[in-house]
């Protein structure tokens, strides 16, 4: 079987500068799968997928009772508890769709935009409906008072079916929602208190989601296990995830202060934005880290490209490449051939991509960025699993090799605090 692959070629890193990190990798790759690295409490993710039980089945009963009663669901959530169910939708279903397949999804309680709110509720008050409420913790603002928003509007439009609309993904004990949920006897999943919303696209957070969009969610688990499976191999040649982490860490040593994550397929572009929360909130502390960037090709080249080619050289760039594509175009022929271009007519539009690939690669590398590639044999349920589960792995392997603690994130709390002492919150 085709495999997610890693390949350093263009990498501008020496066979010796890995042999010398390597110790370091494989000892924070041991720590990890051991549970002796720091918040080691937090690895919960590490074998989930083994341990997911009767939380699979309830998800899918879920997603049976909606089936014939909404046109279109709201995801409520932010941060680690909104990025991955989106990025899943959006990679499988691709563009556009909402126009094109059924239930529409929808997403709330990322952001405090009262015009946000009021747009969706126009969008939606004419549709079958349902919500999924997603909160670790219970308590974010945002989702909370879209909430509140779209709880009330639930209730005049289903009034006591409004009960049964509503799914809730949460804390097992704690927190407002949890409250909420029993009191108001919504089904409720959890979210297991060894896992953080930036590492729980595989719980329910993710899961139900994926159900309710119709994705293939027990194919998603099996990219998962076989990625469980293959990077908990300790030997550092055979493992993708320490040769990954390994990259990040030497280019970082060298002084690159910024990865940017590349990608030439617009269905993508919020695996990007997931990746961005997971290295961003797991590395930046301690006044160390990587930037984690995002830039979509080829569109980007049309703004960025001249600063990736010729700016400050601070950056390297990891590609994810989506090896085979399910749709595709062929460019047609013209007859007066105005503008020049019948000489790639006839060609899938996948392969120009591909040369627009190649050419970009070559040119970035010539400008002195280092360039990573991560070559995914095709986006499905499956890879998208396996290639989550991979930046997981990689990510808490990076963190440990740069001494940090890559499941906390300390800092986010301080705007939190500035914001509520400005409400006057008691
Ligand atoms: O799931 P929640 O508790 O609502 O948290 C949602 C998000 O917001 C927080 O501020 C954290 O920085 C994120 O790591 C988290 O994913």
């Amino acid at each position: 079987m085709e495999n997610i692959t890693l390949n350093l070629d263009g990498s501008f890193i020496s066979k010796q500068e890995m042999e010398n990190i390597k110790s370091e990798i494989i000892a924070a790759h041991e720590l990890l799968l051991n549970r002796e690295g720091v918040s080691s409490d937090m690895t919960g993710w590490i074998d989930y997928v083994d341990r997911i039980g009767d939380e699979y089945e309830e998800i899918m009963s879920a997603k049976e009772y909606i089936k014939d009663k909404c046109e279109a669901f709201i995801v409520l959530g932010i941060g680690g508890s909104y990025l991955g169910a989106k990025a899943a939708i959006e990679a499988i279903r691709g563009d556009f769709h909402n126009e094109i397949e059924k239930p529409a999804v929808y997403f709330a309680g990322q952001n405090l935009s009262g015009s946000y709110l009021k747009k969706l509720k126009e969008v939606v008050s004419n549709k079958e409906i349902c919500l999924i409420v997603i909160s670790k913790s219970g308590t974010t603002i945002e989702t909370a008072l879209s909430f509140r928003v779209l709880k009330e509007l639930m209730e005049e439009k289903y009034m006591d079916e409004s009960k049964k609309r509503i799914f809730v993904v949460t804390d097992k004990n704690r927190g407002a929602l949890k409250k909420i949920s029993d009191l108001n006897g919504y089904k409720t999943f959890v979210i297991p208190d060894d896992i953080g919303g930036r590492y729980s696209v595989i719980t329910p957070v993710g899961l139900l989601p994926m159900a309710f969009a119709n994705l293939n969610v027990q194919e998603f688990l099996n990219g998962l296990k076989s990625g469980a499976e293959e990077y908990k191999n300790s030997c550092f040649d055979e493992n993708i995830c320490c040769q990954y982490a390994a990259a990040r860490n030497i280019l970082n040593r060298r002084g690159k202060e910024v990865e940017i994550l590349v990608n030439y397929e617009p269905s993508c572009i919020s695996i990007a934005e997931w990746w961005k929360q997971l290295f961003g909130e797991s590395e930046g502390k301690e006044g160390k880290g990587l930037f984690p960037a995002s830039l979509n090709f080829t569109t980007d080249l049309h703004s960025m490209g001249q600063f990736v080619q010729e700016g400050r050289k601070i950056i390297f760039e990891t590609t994810l490449n989506i090896e085979n594509r399910r749709d595709d175009m062929v460019v047609p022929f013209d007859d007066r051939d105005f503008d020049g271009l019948n000489y790639i007519s006839g060609k899938p539009f996948s392969y120009i991509n591909q040369k627009a690939f190649e050419g970009t690669f070559m040119a970035h590398s010539e400008g002195e960025v280092p360039g990573i590639i991560i070559n995914v044999p095709e986006m499905n349920e499956y890879y998208l699993g396996k290639i989550f589960y991979f930046f997981m792995m990689s990510c808490a392997i990076s963190g440990y090799t740069n001494n940090i603690d890559p499941f906390t994130q300390p800092g986010v709390e301080h705007y939190k605090k500035n914001m509520f002492s400005l409400l006057g919150k008691r």
